[in-house]
């Protein structure tokens, strides 16, 4: 026999794989082995079942009870691994599988044939696809069998109750097609991810297919914890992450569509190039958390260290001030906190006794004078103070020209982060030598103006220049950014929408969509982002939503939730996130979690205990998930939060403080990835 065979993995073999016990994934490792070097050798059991529709499938051994299915060529060498399982539910898998290869999309594509012919009820004329003919529905990978159905639907219910009849990216197709999204942009997108030389090494079918190369290979992909987001990017995570681009890029998707994902894979792909520009390539994101992830994460892709800097943007800004380099502030400067900040401005009153408080005159600087980098007194009279809720005039404006001079003065060589923001961007426009050579952002969301401005003073205008990743509908701080005005333009080709949800179900992921739909949101550029065309591939259980009368009652509902799900092992305890929205609701949960005798861990916290609950506040969730989320204290009266300035706030921002609060249960109820669970005492909120 030749020892010359081709194994192609699926993702199907890896979701699989993952899923059964370790003592099964080593047997399934050597297996695949012995496959390689023969796959007629009597040890392996390579066996064609004569009930499998798909008379392409075999079954092959992995012990007593566990059986691998693969694909085998009609002609040629190439094997297709694509599913590993208990004897009964691998048999019970393959048996009405389809296994084909379409030329249309080309891809492969798997689906169960209907065991009986699918009922739809037709109502003439509002049929989904009324409008698309049988070579519409082909040209989008439709099976033959499956366009009469198809015809027949009247929702996109229906559409998700055959999923498992369709070939996933058909389905994906489908669902955009029902959401409104043009044909035209479907069939760019399929023709864009095709390989005209070597069609099965097309983007779209690397999106589910990698090809085994060797023994060290089947190791490391089969080693039971390796990511498939490494080797299975999607077609337009692939393209976005390894095109040329004349200047800046810019990435938006809802939560969970790969945004972090494609942005590691764009640093690999940069670093490669990187001798060329023998400068580093700048990696930064807004929270801890998020840098800290990629700083342990990345290094798995092959990246050389010395090719990039990741660094969360605070800490760069204080950093490159004081760089002996640089010399935009003495090296001995300090920085400012907010609160240092406000105790110059109440030393400013002392001596210049005013009718303007010290938070009054302390947010006009901020928001006034260093949002919009004013630099002269002239300038301040004709700035315009839109969304400021106090009206002042020209005398008010001249004595708050006054009292920053003062401050200026009592605040010597120290900065605080919108100061040095702005000094830096100054600093570096106006030279040539930068000190980046590529910068890649996360989270730009949560950037403001001056930020993204400072960014593309740090980076020359040239090739692939900037790559900017962000969710507008994660917008909790309510920063209103705009890439035009910040200089960055991401005009024509350059805007990049990715639609695929890889965390959530499709339960959940409707569930924290409708926390935002009444709102709109800008989409970094003065339009709106359209939430149409996010589409989760799993689906799972509804999300909970139940409300209690005592605090007790709703413990009573978490604790024996979180035991059900322990002791029906279908999660760790680190799997498990209980969270809420103040910190002090956070400490109740902790003391009940205390009284309780269960292990847990603030995920805010430097020290990560093993096996313990998760507990967090809703802010602290940004850029993490868990398999299940608790969300506690989502009433009526708690939703959104009445914080002490609440009822001072005027009809107009209520109305911005409402949208912040949504985007912040979008966010948390997004971290969920296979179950929710909302909860409140008193009465159920309209927002959910
Ligand atoms: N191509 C892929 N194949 C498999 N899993 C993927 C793929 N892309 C992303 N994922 C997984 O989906 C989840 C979400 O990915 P990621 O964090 O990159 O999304 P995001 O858009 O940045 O999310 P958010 O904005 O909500 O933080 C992660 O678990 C990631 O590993």
């Amino acid at each position: 026999m030749s020892n010359s065979i081709n194994l192609i993995l699926h993702d199907s073999f890896l979701d699989s794989f993952s899923r059964v016990p370790k003592n099964i994934q080593k047997k399934t490792r050597e297996l695949i082995k012995k496959f390689k070097l023969n796959p007629t050798s009597s040890a392996i059991n390579y066996e064609k079942i004569s009930s499998f529709s798909d008379k392409s499938l075999r079954t092959v051994r992995v012990d007593l009870k566990y059986r691998a299915i693969i694909q085998a060529p009609e002609e040629g060498s190439n094997y297709h691994l694509l599913w590993v399982d208990n004897h009964d539910e691998a048999m019970s898998w393959a048996m009405n599988k389809v296994f084909e290869w379409n030329k249309n999309t080309q891809s492969f594509q798997m689906y169960d044939l209907p065991e009986t012919k699918i009922q739809t009820k037709i109502i003439e004329n509002e049929t989904l696809y009324n409008k698309y003919s049988v070579a519409h529905l082909k040209a989008i990978g439709t099976p033959d069998q499956m366009i009469e159905t198809i015809r027949n639907l009247c929702a996109i219910d229906d559409l998700t109750k055959i999923k498992n009849n369709l070939p996933a990216d058909n389905f994906e197709y489908l669902y955009f097609l029902a959401e409104g999204i043009a044909y035209e942009e479907i069939l760019e997108e399929i023709e864009a991810g095709k390989n005209n030389l070597e069609a099965e090494s097309s983007d779209n079918a690397r999106k589910h297919i990698y090809m085994l190369t060797d023994d060290e290979d089947i190791d490391k992909i089969l080693s039971g914890d390796f990511d498939k987001w490494k080797v299975f990017l999607h077609p337009s995570q692939r393209k976005l992450a390894f095109s040329d681009y004349k200047g800046p890029v810019k990435v938006t998707g809802g939560a969970g569509t790969g945004k972090t994902v494609c942005a590691m894979h764009r640093a690999k792909y940069l670093a490669q190039k990187i001798e060329i520009f023998a400068k580093p390539i700048l990696f930064t994101t807004y929270t801890k958390s998020l840098t800290s992830y990629l700083q342990n994460t990345i290094s798995d892709l092959g990246i050389a260290a010395d090719s990039i800097q990741i660094i969360n943007f605070d800490k760069l800004i204080f950093e490159i001030a004081r760089d002996k380099k640089y010399q935009v502030i003495p090296s001995n400067s300090g920085f400012l906190t907010e609160k240092q900040e406000l105790e110059i401005w109440k030393e400013v009153l002392e001596y210049n006794p005013s009718s303007m408080s010290e938070d009054f005159l302390m947010s006009e600087y901020h928001d006034v004078l260093l949002r919009k980098n004013v630099k002269s007194l002239e300038q301040y009279l004709k700035t315009s103070r839109t969304g400021r809720t106090v009206r002042i005039g020209r005398k008010e404006k001249i004595e708050i020209w006054n009292l920053i001079q003062d401050f200026a003065k009592r605040k010597d060589e120290n900065y605080s982060k919108l100061e040095l923001c702005n000094l830096l961007s100054e600093f570096f426009s106006n030279r040539d030598d930068k000190p980046y050579s590529h910068i890649i952002c996360d989270e730009i969301q949560d950037f403001t103006n001056n930020e993204l401005t400072l960014m593309r003073s740090l980076v020359s205008e040239h090739e692939n220049d900037m790559f900017l990743v962000g969710d507008p509908f994660q917008n909790i701080y309510q920063r209103k950014i705009n890439f035009s005005q910040s200089g960055i333009s991401v005009r024509g080709q350059r805007s990049k929408k990715l639609k695929i949800n890889y965390r959530t179900t499709e339960q959940i992921k409707l569930m924290a969509l409708k926390t935002v739909s009444k709102e709109s949101y800008d989409n970094f550029d003065g339009e709106e982002e359209n939430s149409k065309g996010y589409v989760s591939l799993m689906y799972g259980d509804e999300p909970q939503y139940q409300i209690f009368n005592t605090p007790e009652e709703q413990d009573e509902y978490i604790l024996s939730n979180i035991k059900g799900l322990l002791d029906n092992e279908q999660a760790e305890a680190s799997d498990i996130c209980v969270c809420a929205r103040t910190n002090y609701a956070v400490d109740d949960i902790k003391k009940t979690l205390n009284k309780n005798d269960i292990k847990y861990n603030d995920i805010s916290s430097s020290k990560a205990l093993s096996n313990a609950i998760k507990v967090s506040s809703f802010h602290n969730m940004k850029g993490h998930e868990f398999k299940f989320v608790f969300v506690l204290g989502a009433s009526k009266a708690n939703v959104p939060l009445k914080h002490s300035g609440y009822q001072d706030y005027s009809f107009k921002e209520k109305a911005e403080y409402e949208k912040q609060e949504r985007s912040l249960y979008y966010v948390v109820f997004s971290r969920a990835i296979q179950g929710l669970f909302i909860s409140g005492i008193g009465e159920k909120s309209e927002w959910f």
